[in-house]
């Protein structure tokens, strides 16, 4: 199980979850925010992380050039994708993608069981709400390609057991106060996952 620890603004945090046992740490780039990071203060951080971990930008609404200039800027390896208007001509990326779905019924999860893929919940703003994706409808479909992302804490994590996803997602679940993480729940979070 992969763990992406998303909403980073500082190296303290980043070092934490990194400490913790996460794969990926995530950078918002989505200027509406409270976790919104400029792209310089982003690269500052992800130049003192130790090497193998995955480094993601997450964008809303965005052009490929913009994506393009900031995942350059602050060195980011993944661009996390909210695209609900399909804007983004994908073919002009150059850094990989991940695309977010939020999800709205069970038919949006089978639609895309196929590829790798973010499955959010649905929230009117845009923004780390805490908001659950409903399990029961991953019942019987293959969650080997899905990240869960949406209102994760380490108490209810175990729920997933038996889904086989693919990895989880997590911001406001360790947070203190909104961009600021809590060290113990991030290790509480990453051993929870483990368990699964
Ligand atoms: O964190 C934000 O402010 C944010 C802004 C715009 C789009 C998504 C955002 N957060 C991401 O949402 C998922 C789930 O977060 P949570 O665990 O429910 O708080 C995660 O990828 C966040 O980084």
């Amino acid at each position: 199980m992969k763990i992406k620890i998303c909403g980073i603004t500082n190296l303290e945090d980043a070092l934490d979850a990194i400490e913790a046992g996460a794969d990926a740490i995530g950078f918002v780039f989505y200027k509406k925010s409270p976790r919104y990071i400029e792209a310089k203060e982003a690269r500052k951080i992800v130049k003192k992380l130790p090497p193998f971990i995955q480094t993601v930008g997450l964008f809303v609404n965005e052009t490929a050039e913009n994506i393009n200039k900031i995942c350059d800027e602050a060195l980011i390896n993944l661009a996390q994708v909210y695209d609900d208007n399909s804007l983004i001509e994908y073919e002009k990326l150059r850094t990989k993608y991940i695309k977010v779905l939020r999800a709205k019924s069970k038919d949006d999860i089978l639609k895309n069981a196929n590829e790798y893929i973010l499955v959010d919940a649905f929230v009117e703003e845009f923004g780390g709400a805490g908001k659950r994706v409903a399990l029961q409808w991953f019942d019987n479909v293959d969650c080997s390609k899905f990240i869960l992302a949406g209102g994760l804490n380490e108490k209810n994590l175990k729920e997933l057991k038996g889904y086989n996803f693919f990895g989880v997602d997590v911001s406001s679940g360790v947070e203190i106060s909104k961009g600021k993480k809590d060290k113990q729940k991030m290790f509480n979070f990453v051993k929870a996952a483990n368990e699964i």
